[in-house]
């Protein structure tokens, strides 16, 4: 099943009382809210965008009646050893933390403590209907991910060292927090006790945008533990509040406050990236460019994913909420595997008879290193189809266009026609919103609080869901072949690759040791990118922690000479460098002679049995190397084709002012400019941009703003 995203909007907060309101829901012609939202398009207010998501919930909506709908469902297929991850994504302030915590009144309550009273309350009906013989053990987790780093909140914070607990990745591929602590919960009680003492130990802070702004992302993890007999199965729901972007020319942010900002924008983006590229078929993923996206492994792990969108109704929030829902809506597109959770017998295991289903099964693992159990009844349950939480992809979903020659087309006709038969869009494939003409009077807020998923009369839910599945797959297929191949890691470097990570994250170093491996892993991994620039940052941010180290100092002035070569052929500025923009750090660092005399035994732990040829799969490459350095000719392509490039391109082509404007050096007016000008060229020739050059030429762009535009995404990737 796809991944459920849900849009909540807030209601008005007392100091906004008199702020114009310009999202809301769409109503259907009944007056009931339907799933799409609407905001006006900023450089033309006569336009609104509409964005279709699986629920959306209009100011009034309550605590329970979001939980109800949204979460209560799940309780079930948590039993029945499916993986829960509930988790909510939108810009400071928008409601993130009242959603998941709530407040403390029993009305105010959050999803978090919702789910838990539903949990115990299935767990004492199953262990009462079965007449003792199955238990059901809680335990809790909780930990937040603050400048990229994982801090225990069930500890205190004295207890925390600054370097945070490293991650590790299981067998099973799921991603784990190594080290952290796990509590036994045995009621309510417990964990309400538990909860409110832990989120005291989370990092808080006012900022101007929100007076309890959570300047980390949260994630608690409910683990369930079913024992039958011998039979004994784990599942987990994990709720994660996510800390909100921030725009901060609007937070007059102090410097902590920046560097918290700049953490949590940039895992923020790499999240949207992730989104992108599996949305996209793209076969890299850079969850591992953050913390917080391989933990989240949107798309890789298994059971049941819901993102609830929240929004801020008002105007202040224009070009931030249209960015969110942007991100959000293409959410949608990723599927997650709903794989259960696979029973494990205390003692020898035994033949698994019962896994007929038809479900892709794990195999039978010792107890030691089991992760996930199911009792021997709800296994048992789980032939039953009718259990299994219901489809996201039952009504809405975005109406898929190959990415991304086609245009989104002015949708006129959604407007009056009645909504059951037109499947509100809300955007082409490239998850651009379809522009709506603006009802010149606005319809009043809907009487019904609840989305009702909508109904097309002449086909079943499960004839469209069929239809529409296929339709993605055909998309992706043909995504997948056209799409050029992003650069690879190949299999024995990746392995490699994981390896340093996995040595890094075992926390054998001091912690200035473990810093520096880890700039020498991200040097590696840009370098397999063909990102020498960035490559080159990274060893020189490594070089402070492995002073002196005549290797890596060779890596340094090897990739320093390859990038001069380079620009010196191509007599270009650093914008037009492709990846190899010039970024690097201060100079002088580079040539300050160690204070100290290495031990490298860390340093050729890291980098042992690869130089900087050998490294990067032997001959075939290194003949492209040779040919890099040496020409004067080379790769013209390679800043056209090269990611950031295709970043850049793709922003401009999405003709959406609000991302172009997180360009570097695109103030709103360039980006509407360059929006009229696509619009322009659509009438004559498909209205794309296809190359750099092509975006130099565009009239008042200038090949400065490009530059700045793609070194700033360069910098962005190298970050
Ligand atoms: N549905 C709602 N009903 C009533 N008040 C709400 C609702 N949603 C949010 N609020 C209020 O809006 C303010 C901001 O909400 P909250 O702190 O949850 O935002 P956030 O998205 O978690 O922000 P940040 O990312 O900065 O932590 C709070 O005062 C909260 O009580």
């Amino acid at each position: 099943m796809s991944v459920r995203v849900v849009a909540r909007i807030r209601p008005l907060l007392e100091k906004e009382l008199d702020k114009d309101v310009i999202v809301h829901p769409a109503s259907n012609d009944d007056g009931k809210t339907s799933n799409v939202v609407k905001i006006p398009n900023p450089k033309n207010e006569s336009e609104e965008f509409s964005f279709a998501f699986n629920s959306v919930y209009e100011q009034a909506t309550s605590q329970e009646e979001l939980f109800t709908a949204e979460v209560a469902p799940h309780i079930k297929s948590l039993f029945q050893g499916l993986d829960v991850t509930i988790f909510a994504y939108g810009v400071t302030g928008t409601g993130k933390t009242h959603t998941m915590r709530g407040g403390l009144k029993l009305a105010d309550r959050g999803v978090i403590p919702r789910l838990l009273s539903g949990v115990y309350r299935r767990a004492k009906k199953i262990t009462k209907d079965s007449n003792g013989e199955t238990s059901v053990a809680v335990a809790l987790s909780y930990y937040e991910i603050y400048n990229d780093k994982v801090f225990d909140l069930l500890e205190p914070p004295e207890k925390r060292t600054p370097s945070g607990l490293p991650l590790r990745a299981e067998a099973n591929g799921k991603t784990i927090v190594a080290g952290l602590s796990e509590r036994p919960c045995q009621d309510v009680r417990d964990f309400e006790r538990l909860y409110i003492e832990s989120n005291n130990n989370r990092i808080t802070a006012a900022t101007k945008l929100n007076a309890h702004s959570s300047r980390s992302h949260a994630i608690l993890r409910v683990k369930l533990t079913q024992t039958t007999g011998d039979m004994v199965r784990e599942s987990t729901a994990s709720a994660i509040d996510l800390a909100g972007s921030e725009d901060n020319r609007r937070t007059d942010n102090d410097k902590e406050r920046l560097v918290e900002s700049a953490a949590i924008n940039k895992s923020l983006f790499v999240l949207s990236q992730c989104i992108d590229a599996i949305s996209r078929g793209d076969r890299r993923i850079p969850f591992r460019e953050s913390k917080m996206t391989r933990i989240l492994s949107l798309g890789q792990n298994n059971g049941i994913t819901i993102m609830i969108l929240n929004l801020a109704p008002i105007r202040s929030y224009h070009l931030d909420t249209l960015s969110s829902l942007n991100v959000s809506s293409r959410a949608k597109r990723i599927e997650v595997r709903e794989i259960e959770n696979e029973v494990v017998y205390k003692q020898p295991p035994r033949t698994n008879s019962g896994s007929s289903s038809g479900i892709a099964r794990q195999p039978l693992r010792p107890l030691a290193n089991a992760h996930n159990i199911h009792s021997g009844m709800v296994a048992a349950a789980k032939d039953k189809p009718s259990d299994r939480p219901v489809k996201a992809f039952s009504v809405y979903t975005d109406r898929l266009k190959p990415l991304p020659t086609s245009r989104p087309v002015a949708n006129t006709t959604m407007k009056r026609t009645s909504p059951a038969h037109k499947r509100p869009s809300d955007s082409d494939g490239n998850g651009r919103p379809t522009k709506i003409t603006r009802p010149e009077i606005l319809r009043p807020a809907p009487v019904s609080r609840l989305a009702k998923p909508a109904t097309l009369p002449s086909m079943s839910a499960d004839q469209i869901e069929a239809m529409v599945e296929k339709k993605v797959s055909e998309i992706l297929a043909s995504r997948t072949q056209a799409a050029p191949a992003p650069p690879e890691i190949n299999d024995a470097v990746q392995k490699r690759l994981d390896a340093l990570e996995k040595r890094i994250e075992d926390g054998r170093h001091d912690d200035s040791r473990s810093e520096g491996l880890r700039f020498l892993l991200m040097a590696r991994q840009h370098k397999e990118r063909g990102e020498d620039a960035s490559a080159l940052k990274m060893y020189e941010m490594a070089l402070p922690h492995f002073p002196g180290q005549a290797r890596l100092l060779g890596k340094i002035e090897k990739l320093k000479a390859k990038l001069d070569t380079k620009r010196e052929g191509r007599g270009a500025s650093p914008g037009e460098m492709g990846d190899d923009v010039d970024e690097r750090p201060v100079t002088e660092k580079r040539h300050k002679k160690p204070s100290r005399q290495t031990n490298d035994d860390d340093y050729n732990g890291a980098e042992a049995d690869d130089d900087d040829e050998s490294f990067v799969g032997k001959g075939q490459k290194k003949s492209k190397k040779t040919k890099a350095v040496k020409g004067s000719s080379v790769e013209p392509n390679a800043i056209e084709d090269g990611p950031s490039s295709r970043s850049l391109l793709e922003i401009v082509n999405s003709r959406d002012v609000s991302m172009i404007m997180t360009l570097q050096g695109f103030g709103p007016k360039k980006a509407r400019d360059l929006v009229d000008y696509l619009e322009l060229l659509s009438e004559g020739d498909g209205g794309r941009i296809d190359s750099l050059a092509q975006l130099r030429a565009v009239p008042g762009m200038g090949g400065r703003t490009v530059d700045r535009a793609y070194e700033g995404l360069s910098a962005c990737r190298a970050c």
